[in-house]
């Protein structure tokens, strides 16, 4: 297939009306999966030498819409037109011929291999005898990156890259593909703040460029700052399309969920009583060289939420692993009320009063293979009501899941279904759901409301003050620091695996978290 070069946005501009045909228009899509209908009606155009952010709750069909711009599904009805002809994808093969490029949430390089390697894999130049002409590689890997500023070392092995990174290289191989049209899945979600704006610009390069960016995303702040259009999709049909300089956050929030949304989540204090969780001198790491986790000592009372802020991997998710059992202490201890938890694993823990939500939903925090209910039933199968004698009691099991899927608003077909089907906020919604259900004196939460859409972050941070107000425990590592804001009582912050500033509420600006998360803080005590 032939397809006109990118050229930079006419003369209307991308926030306007394009004059000739878009680059893309679905019309009418709809996809069914079994019952669940998850486009339906979709509509969706993509002006040449735009960003386009493409928004919805979770389950509205985001993802599936995408599937079939990228021919990785087959739409049931509807219509695909690139530049104006019909097109039909068969495969991603077909979709990338016609200008498509796809950087998906879970990365797809080879480790062992070069970056060089990875963008040229499959549109390889050869020279004599076959071989891989290395050279043109690293040259075509240079050219693209100094001209869209993707900063990358050709040569470096993938295994050794950081996420920001490897998603460049994703970029790259998209481009060195050709892509004109570059759908981006919740890009920022894993990026640390300084990547997050080193993508912008790179996105910002490639609309000046004349090419297409879709981005697909939960977080309203960057669509307002990124995007020149946006299209809202509610149970997978397009509601609404507007052009992002005539809209505010509150009207995209308004489609995205029919309804007025709270989007400041202000702070509401608890009433702490007594200390329950002890932690003295934790100290996570290889027995010998630098801890993961250094001499961590904190404590969260009854009616109180800590927040923990910081960068991501400056230790939050171990030190919360090793209170909850899942890696080894080198020293220090761990407390709930006067049970010393020392040597215990992480089920006894779980039974002395600790419950865990990880950051991970897909590998730590569910079996994807399985069924919905199963996974909700995961910490109660030893007890009543759902096991009666030796066997479990499906029925209990159903009803448990049952009531853990209204409260928590989760858009399942059926209890039965694998657990892998459920879109990724649901998935998150279920371990959210299943661990609050066990009613434990200490919640460990990491990231509570990653990937999950603004209707189910309101319900989620209800409920995890409704459950300090129950009078328990909870420690909240994040790396939303509105997040933290919103709930935290207290706020540690972390760098370099140690506890480098500890904040009351009161005393916590967005700057004096921010320059401590950077590193540039002295240790301050909260009184
Ligand atoms: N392979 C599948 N089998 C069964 N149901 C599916 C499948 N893929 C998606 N669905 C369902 O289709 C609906 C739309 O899912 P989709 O992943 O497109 O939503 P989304 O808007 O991308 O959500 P999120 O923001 O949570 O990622 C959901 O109800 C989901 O459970």
């Amino acid at each position: 297939m032939t397809r006109p070069k990118a050229e930079p946005a006419g003369p209307t501009g991308p926030a306007g009306q394009p004059a000739g045909p878009p680059r893309v228009a679905m019309a009418g899509i709809a996809k069914r999966f079994g019952d669940v209908v998850a486009n339906d009606a979709a509509d969706l155009e993509l002006a040449a030498g735009e960003i386009h952010a493409l928004v919805g709750e979770n389950g509205a069909g985001k993802s599936t819409l995408m599937s079939v711009l990228y021919g990785l599904l087959a739409p049931d009805e509807g219509e695909i037109r690139v530049d104006g002809q019909p097109v039909r994808f068969r495969s991603p093969v077909d979709a990338v011929e016609a200008g498509m490029g796809m950087v998906h949430q879970a990365f797809r390089l080879f480790p062992s291999m070069t970056v060089a390697e990875n963008v040229v894999y499959r549109a390889e130049t050869r020279g004599t005898a076959g071989l891989l002409d290395r050279r043109a590689a690293v040259r075509a890997v240079q050219d693209l990156s100094e001209r869209y500023g993707l900063r990358v070392d050709p040569q470096a092995r993938v295994r050794s890259l950081s996420v920001g990174v490897l998603q460049r290289v994703e970029i790259l191989k998209a481009l060195h593909r050709d892509a004109q049209v570059l759908i981006l899945d919740e890009p920022t979600a894993v990026l640390t703040p300084q990547e997050t704006r080193l993508l912008f610009d790179v996105l910002r390069g490639l609309r000046d460029a004349g090419r297409t960016v879709v981005i697909v995303t939960h977080k309203l702040g960057e669509v307002l700052e990124l995007s020149d259009r946006v299209t809202v999709l509610r149970d997978g049909r397009t509601v609404a399309r507007l052009v992002t300089a005539e809209t505010t956050g509150a009207e995209i929030a308004r489609h995205m969920t029919g309804r007025a949304v709270d989007l400041d989540g202000h702070h509401v204090p608890g009433t702490p009583g007594a200390p329950v969780l002890h932690v003295e001198g934790l100290t996570v790491g290889p027995p010998s060289g630098r801890p993961v986790v250094d001499d961590v000592s904190l404590s969260v009372r009854a009616g109180e939420i800590v927040g923990i802020a910081g960068v991501a991997g400056n230790g939050q998710v171990e030190l919360l692993e090793a209170i909850a059992g899942l890696r080894p202490a080198r020293d220090g201890s761990v407390r709930v009320g006067a049970t010393l938890l020392d040597g215990y694993s992480a089920g006894r823990r779980r039974e002395a009063g600790i419950a865990y939500i990880p950051e991970d939903r897909a590998a730590t925090g569910s079996a994807v293979a399985a069924s919905v209910a199963d996974n909700l039933a995961i910490g109660f199968h030893r007890r009543q009501p759902l096991r009666k004698g030796w066997r479990l009691d499906r029925g209990a099991v159903r009803e448990h899941a049952r009531r853990i899927i209204e409260h928590f608003d989760i858009k399942v077909s059926s209890p039965s279904v694998p657990a892998g089907t459920l879109s990724g906020g649901n998935l998150q919604k279920l371990v959210v759901g299943r661990e609050m259900a066990h009613d434990a004196p200490v919640l460990l939460v990491d990231q509570p409301t990653r990937g999950v859409d603004i209707g189910a972050i309101e319900n989620i941070h209800a409920r995890l003050r409704a459950y300090r107000d129950a009078g328990h425990a909870v420690l909240l590592a994040s790396a939303e620091l509105s997040e933290l804001m919103a709930l935290a009582d207290r706020l540690l912050v972390m760098f370099g695996g140690r506890v480098v500033a500890d904040l009351a509420r009161a005393d916590a600006t967005e700057e004096n978290v921010g320059l401590a998360m950077a590193g540039l803080a002295t240790r301050e005590v909260a009184s």
